[in-house]
């Protein structure tokens, strides 16, 4: 066998581990999450298994001119999500090499590294998706965009108050403006480690990859927005009575939107739910709900009262003079009335 084929095996065989083992450090102890940690290990251990002893000796760092290059996005990951995805990258891509380069040196090898690199590609889509999901449950205050002047500094000032969530709200807009809006809402939303969400649209959500769509009854079906999304994006649906609500939960959305509480500009001509409604979803709902509808600064402790635990709002951030001070002030209240989780 040619030692440069060795000497390739070798390199891209520990890229391959290292990768693994940087995803099953946030498996183990960020997400406490045995069966995904326990998934990278087996992975690594299977790698283990093929790195064999002639590979290994084919190694000749000193001679390899590759060691000195890096690049400078390598020195900075802008989050949490870019770090997994450049990791599962690097993962993806030295099994690719092995896969090819084993053809020459044992097949078996190669069909092997094949089949590793399908269990990673459903490692990464499971865990972007369990993440995700899990960031929706820690969000509690959601703002639905609506076309503005400075709209990504407002976004990014709310982010900076600790924003968690954001859905791309734009109903007039052409769609080539739309999409380059989108791309850029998705980036910084990213940055932040923010869900990002894009309203009615589930083709602009694909083409953008955001992570997932906001649906009202007049849009989508649940169940045709879930076959073509897949089920690790995120799928909200607005409910005005407890008809709706219950279909929502069974069509299964993964959070509703509440409302409108009160009568707003923003949605004209919605007849107000009321604070009943509030109440009722209250009592009967264990998904992620959201309160939305003329709620600001003065009425959201009105709104906390019948029950609410999350609000999604528009004006009152985005025509907010100071949109990292609001969103600040929301989350401070938003948090007296979190369910207290024991240490
Ligand atoms: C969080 C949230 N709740 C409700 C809505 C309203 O959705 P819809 O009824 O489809 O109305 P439009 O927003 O499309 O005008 C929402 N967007 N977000
Ligand atoms: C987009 C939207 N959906 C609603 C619903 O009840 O389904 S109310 C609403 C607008 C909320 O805007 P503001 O916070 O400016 O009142
Ligand atoms: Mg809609």
């Amino acid at each position: 066998m040619q030692p440069a084929v060795c000497r390739i095996l070798d390199a891209n065989l520990d890229r391959a581990r290292e990768g693994l083992r940087i995803v099953e450090e946030w498996c183990r102890f960020g997400l406490n999450s045995s069966q995904f940690s326990d998934e990278c290990k087996q992975l690594r251990q299977e790698l283990a298994s093929w790195h064999t002893l002639d590979l290994r000796l084919a190694r000749d760092t000193p001679g390899d001119p590759g060691t000195e290059l890096t690049h400078p996005q390598e020195e900075q990951r802008s989050g949490l999500g870019t770090l997994l995805q450049a990791n599962f990258c690097r993962v993806e891509e030295a099994l690719r090499v092995v896969e090819e380069y084993s053809k020459l040196y044992n097949p078996k090898m190669g069909a092997a590294f094949k089949q590793m690199r399908y269990r990673v590609y459903i490692l990464e889509s499971h865990l972007l998706g369990y993440q995700r999901h899990q960031r929706l449950a820690q969000s509690y205050l959601y703002l639905v965009t609506s076309p503005t002047e400075g709209l990504f500094h407002v976004v990014e000032a709310a982010l900076q108050g600790g924003l968690s969530l954001v859905q791309y709200r734009d109903k007039d807009t052409a769609d080539l403006d739309r999409l380059e809006t989108a791309r850029q809402l998705r980036q910084l939303c990213h940055q932040y480690g923010a869900i990002f969400l894009v309203n009615d649209r589930i083709d602009l959500a694909l083409a953008v990859d955001a992570d997932g769509v906001h649906l009202g009854q007049q849009d989508m079906p649940i169940a045709i927005a879930r076959q073509l999304l897949g089920p690790q994006k995120i799928i909200g649906r607005s409910t005005t009575n407890p008809e709706e609500m219950q279909r929502a939960i069974q069509e299964g959305a993964d959070y509703i939107g509440v409302g409108p509480v009160y009568e707003t500009p923003t949605k004209a001509g919605k007849a107000p739910v009321g604070l009943e409604y509030i109440r009722h979803v209250a009592k009967n709902v264990s998904i992620p709900w959201f309160a939305i509808g003329g709620i600001d600064v003065n009425n959201v402790n009105e709104v906390l009262n019948a029950g609410a635990q999350r609000v999604a709002v528009v004006r009152a951030i985005v025509r907010a003079e100071q949109p990292t001070l609001v969103t600040q002030y929301f989350l401070a209240q938003l948090a007296r009335v979190q369910p207290r989780t024991t240490p």
